[in-house]
């Protein structure tokens, strides 16, 4: 189980794309250990950029992300190989070898902890191969172990890709729209492995989504971004949803 910890604290960030879009705008965001937090928006708003800077998949033009205190944003090595083993990242199109077989796309979350030549070579311990057997039952697919990944649904595949995160045993879970193409009934399920992950398993999980139902059925929190500047922030409490006609409302709408 993940101790205590996964706060994240974004420090007027801002990003600005080679080719001048500006994809963040100085955000500043603190979120703490175990917050579901949602982040809303149009398309283009700058939500895939924002957790991509938090795991450093990309760099940042200015300002600074805290994990735990140790900023990323200019970590090297060892450091950043630490930083990001805490980190966890479910994606849209759920990222996995779709040539190999479920259980090698699940124990590819503890990639972090070996050495490239084990990892490299399958070399996974039996402790681990049993960690991947009983995650994949915590999201319903131990049937699936030996079966080829791209032989599942999408739904099926998210699932794989929540069990390999749990493998890592990350702080933090950031999820980059993970049910943009699953079934109502998929969504459901997918949605409520994050919230196990979050609840039972104490890690915080910020995710990105277009549903403001959603949102607001599974947010402690809810923050959104319009053209790359945060405009929205408060607790799930505090929430209405018309709060979010601002925040959906066609550039230009406002002008
Ligand atoms: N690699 C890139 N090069 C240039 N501009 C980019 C790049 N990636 C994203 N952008 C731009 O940065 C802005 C923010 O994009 P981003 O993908 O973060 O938005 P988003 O809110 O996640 O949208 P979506 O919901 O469509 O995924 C957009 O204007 C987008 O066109």
């Amino acid at each position: 189980m993940a101790s205590q910890t996964g706060t994240i604290q974004v420090k007027d960030v801002s990003k600005v794309y080679p080719n001048g879009t500006v994809g963040l705008d100085h955000i500043n965001l603190d979120i703490t250990s175990g917050e579901f937090v949602v982040i809303v928006g149009l398309s283009g708003a700058g939500k895939s950029t924002l957790l991509r800077a938090i795991n450093r998949l990309h760099d940042v033009t200015a300002g600074e992300i805290l994990l735990d205190g140790a900023d990323i944003t200019k970590a090297k090595g060892s450091q950043l190989r630490v930083l990001r083993r805490n980190i966890a990242m479910i994606f849209q199109n759920f990222n996995l070898v779709k040539r190999a077989s479920v259980a090698r796309n699940v124990l590819a979350g503890r990639v972090g902890y070996y050495s490239t030549f084990k990892s490299t070579f399958g070399l996974f311990s039996k402790a681990d191969k049993e960690k991947a057997a009983e995650n994949l039952n915590k999201v319903n697919m131990l049937d699936k172990y030996y079966t080829r990944a791209d032989e599942l649904s999408g739904g099926q595949q998210q699932r794989v890709a929540i069990a390999r995160a749990m493998m890592q045993s990350p702080t933090v879970v950031l999820a980059d729209e993970p049910i943009a193409s699953l079934d109502p009934k998929t969504t459901k399920m997918v949605m409520d492995d994050l919230q196990h992950l979050n609840r039972d398993l104490g890690m915080t999980v910020v995710v990105n989504l277009h549903s403001v139902p959603l949102a607001m059925a599974y947010a402690t929190r809810i923050v959104g971004l319009r053209a790359g500047k945060l405009v929205y922030d408060k607790p799930i409490a505090e929430v209405n949803e018309h709060d979010f006609d601002d925040i959906y409302a066609e550039a230009g709408d406002k002008e």
